[in-house]
């Protein structure tokens, strides 16, 4: 965090009126953000204004559509910036001196870049993703950068409301008046009055306290993989999130187009963060799961551990490709088929050759169709042309070319020839493929031969509806495997592109036609013509892409997308399927990718950044680290950190930024007790704020008649990545049982806390937990609700 040495604070007039010194500094704040306030409003009613006018303006040239269509777009898009850039406006204020800055210079910093158009466009408010606005992030005393003063500008309802300085050169500090205090409060007055404030069902975000480590990954210029590992609650998140806006802001052109895709563990969490963006005015971002990422289907089943981890693993791959060739049949007994009154037989050796030719191709199953339906054809017309033209005075084969090519066409009409076709080598969809094998017995053996009966039992399921997310990647394989015959729908694209490029020729030719008729005779060379600024493909372009949504509306619905960003927050739980899936959707391999190997739960999830990634970029990718807890106090960090030493003795404990002055707890209970304690622990857990109680899924389905309003019965899967004021974990020794990722759980169960943990439980508390404080449960439950907690 930046190290204010020196700070003063202005603030509001008392009750009684009386004003504080500094008031008049804030006055002076006042009517600088009244300015700036104004000039959003009036660039709200500009934009507003021609919105209007643009959504009014009807008929034109597609030219004129299409340029409609764009500004319609973008005035929409400001529309929303100045939404949300409305709390909160401007929030800090730089001052350099006179050697840095030309002259002694003032910087105002805050959530988007207004200029001043009647003063050379100079800023008035420096967007906070603005290189000049970098040192308000970076500045401390041992490294001012320049800068003699950083302010803090907090407002309400565009009221300010305090002001907080931090002067980082001793000069300054004097000519203020400013004695040392002890130890940096400025800038950690408001972090932790951010760090402090109960937390809502959704993320904030942070831009007004980002601190030196987070700039510096959310500024990284790295154009490859960065790997940003940390321990809970170091902002890796919030990292992830604000470098999306960064990217978005700075190569705004590349990343308009291709767009930028997030991933994260549920979508819980999706809902949790989903906010945090648009609150910076960035829209066209995609959020997903793993889980939801193959477009048409969602994930709506979870799978046991053990499938789980099967379906992770790159073996799988191998399940796959039988399952696909095992499609691709040869007949036990020849084929009879009549045409026109000819029998005609395929017999497995005919079938054999065709699947042979097809193989060969090394096309994807539903593109080599086309290869294996030519030598069935070939095959029939053979047998055909020897039947009917074979000349009987025994002068050969008396078809020519063109009669083979007509027969071809006939026998390929025949619908009987045709479904024995299908039945050979079918039409397939990776759904009907996954589906027809995870729920056959047979189908598994042969595909699933090297795998042990054991795990092919864990594999099957009796129905053949619905999939889980770890079927996601499964699917995108098997997309891949089979590919798709779009000869039919590349030849409709084709017409439909020439007939786009005539009609944009034709509104060209209008446009020309409609120039003053002297200059057809005499052109002046000045006058650029419609046909030098556009071509007829481009306008054609231009209103195609006019006429589809928006980049990350088109990006969800293709599976080819390829993105020009892609963040996966969570990163330790992917499978080694799932990082195929991703890897597939950014070839330019430009990512972030955020996350805590000593946190993962998932049994196909990640111990090692460098085992994952190493497939695909080798040694090129960075690795950054987190090192400050900003959610979790230091009370509870310390019982987490006893359990993070069983998991990784050498791990880095996170260092926790604040205490809560409330040491964690734990109460143990009769079994048949553990419902009504819990009812008498949440009902005492301060207002405002959230609370979540964590176990297994059984102790979930125990206890979820707790859940209300603020209150949510999670197991640590749903609960990762999130934070509540109060967690409530229940049976922690349920949870190191079960699995090999247990102790992982219980890691991220004790971190999910910003205030207060307590721990129930009827069986022996684990042994790694001795440090909680116990509490007698009579008493407890005795006491009156509101009382319920240990002060
Ligand atoms: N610079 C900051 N200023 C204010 N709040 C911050 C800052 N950095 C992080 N936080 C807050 O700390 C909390 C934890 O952040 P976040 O969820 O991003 O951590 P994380 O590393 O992703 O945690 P986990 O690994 O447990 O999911 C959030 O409430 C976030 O808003």
């Amino acid at each position: 965090m930046p190290n204010g040495n020196y700070t003063s604070r202005a603030r509001l007039p008392n009750l009684r009126g009386e004003l504080l010194p500094e008031s008049t500094e804030l006055e002076l704040e006042q009517s600088y953000v009244a300015i700036l306030y104004a000039q959003l409003d009036a660039m709200r009613a500009y934009a507003r204004t021609r919105l209007r006018e643009v959504l009014l303006e009807t008929g034109g040239t597609p030219q004129a559509r299409s340029e409609r269509e764009s500004f319609n777009q973008m005035y929409t898009e400001d529309l929303t910036r100045y939404d949300a850039a409305e709390h909160g406006l401007c929030f800090g204020r730089l001052d350099l001196d006179a050697d840095t800055a030309e002259h002694a210079e003032r910087r105002y910093i805050g959530r988007l870049g207004i200029l001043d158009e009647k003063n050379d466009y100079e800023p008035l408010l420096l967007d906070w993703r603005a290189p000049l606005a970098r040192p308000f992030y970076l500045a401390t005393t041992a490294a001012p950068d320049g800068v003699t003063r950083r302010r803090h500008i907090r407002s309400r309802n565009r009221q300010v409301t305090a002001i907080t300085d931090e002067y980082l050169d001793l000069a300054a500090a004097e000519a203020a008046g400013v004695e040392r205090p002890d130890g940096g409060v400025g800038a950690e007055g408001a972090l932790l009055a951010a760090l402090n404030a109960a937390r809502t069902e959704h993320m904030n975000d942070i831009i007004e306290t980002i601190q030196q480590e987070q700039d510096t990954i959310i500024r990284s210029e790295h154009r490859g993989v960065l790997v940003v590992q940390g321990g809970p609650g170091t902002g890796k998140t919030a990292v992830a999130l604000h470098r999306a806006a960064y990217l978005l802001y700075t190569y705004r052109r590349q990343l308009a187009k291709s767009g930028v895709l997030i991933i994260g563990p549920n979508a819980t969490f999706l809902d949790y963060i989903g906010q945090v963006l648009p609150s910076l005015g960035e829209t066209g971002v995609l959020l997903s799961t793993i889980g939801d990422l193959y477009p048409g289907v969602r994930a709506t089943r979870t799978d046991g551990p053990r499938a789980a981890e099967l379906k992770g693993a790159l073996s799988i791959l191998e399940v796959l490709k039988r399952a696909v060739r095992d499609r691709q049949e040869l007949p036990d007994a020849p084929i009879q088929l009549d045409f026109e009154g000819h029998r005609l037989t395929l017999d497995r050796k005919a079938v054999s050759r065709a699947r042979g030719r097809a193989r060969s191709s090394r096309r994807p199953h539903n593109q080599a169709r086309p290869i294996f339906t030519t030598a069935v054809l070939d095959e029939l017309a053979g047998q055909l042309a020897g039947a009917i033209g074979t000349d009987p005075m025994g002068g050969g084969n008396l078809l020519s070319a063109a009669d083979l090519t007509e027969i071809r066409d006939e026998l390929r009409g025949d619908t009987g020839i045709a479904r024995a076709i299908g039945s050979l080598w079918p039409e397939l969809r990776p759904e009907h493929v996954l589906a027809d094998l995870l729920s056959s017995p047979d189908r598994l053996a042969v595909a699933a031969a090297e795998l042990s009966a054991d795990d092919r039992a864990a594999l099957l399921r009796v129905d053949r509806d619905g999939f889980s997310a770890a079927d996601a990647p499964l699917l995108d394989e098997l997309a891949e495997l089979l590919g798709v015959d779009d000869t039919a729908d590349r030849e409709r694209a084709k017409r439909r592109w020439r007939q786009q490029i005539a009609d944009a020729q034709d509104a060209l030719d209008i446009l020309t036609g409609s120039a003053p008729q002297d200059l057809e005779d005499d052109l002046d060379p000045e006058l650029l013509m419609a046909y030098d600024l556009v071509d007829a493909e481009t306008l054609a372009l231009r209103q195609q892409a006019a006429i589809q949504q928006t980049t990350a509306e088109r990006a969800a619905g293709d599976r080819t997308w390829t993105y020009g960003h892609v963040i996966v927050d969570e990163a330790q739980e992917l499978s080694a399927m799932a990082w195929r899936m991703v890897m597939r959707r950014i070839p330019n391999r430009w990512m972030t990718v955020v996350g805590d190997v000593a946190q993962t739960g998932d049994p196909a999830g990640t111990g090692s950044w460098q085992q994952v990634l190493e497939p695909y970029v080798a040694q090129r990718w960075r690795r950054t680290e987190l090192t400050v807890n900003y959610r979790t106090p230091a009370e509870i960090m310390t019982i987490a950190a006893q359990v993070l030493a069983t998991i990784d003795p050498d791990a880095q404990v996170p260092r926790s930024v604040r205490e809560s002055g409330v040491p964690p707890w734990s109460v143990q209970v009769e079994p048949g007790e553990l419902a009504a304690t819990a009812a008498v622990l949440l009902a005492a857990a301060p207002h405002p704020g959230t609370v979540a109680v964590i176990g297994t899924p059984a102790i979930c389905a125990e206890l979820s008649h707790l859940a209300d309003q603020r209150t949510r019965v999670l197991t640590v899967h749903e609960a990762k990545g999130l934070e509540f004021d109060d967690v409530l974990i229940v049976e922690p020794q349920l949870l190191l049982d079960a699995g090999p990722h247990g102790r992982n759980d219980l890691y991220v169960a004790l971190t999910r806390a910003t205030q207060r943990l307590s721990v129930l439980h009827s069986a022996e508390l684990p042994e790694v937990l001795a440090g909680l404080t116990p509490q007698p449960a009579g008493a407890l439950l005795r006491r009156p609700a509101a009382a319920g907690r240990p002060e």
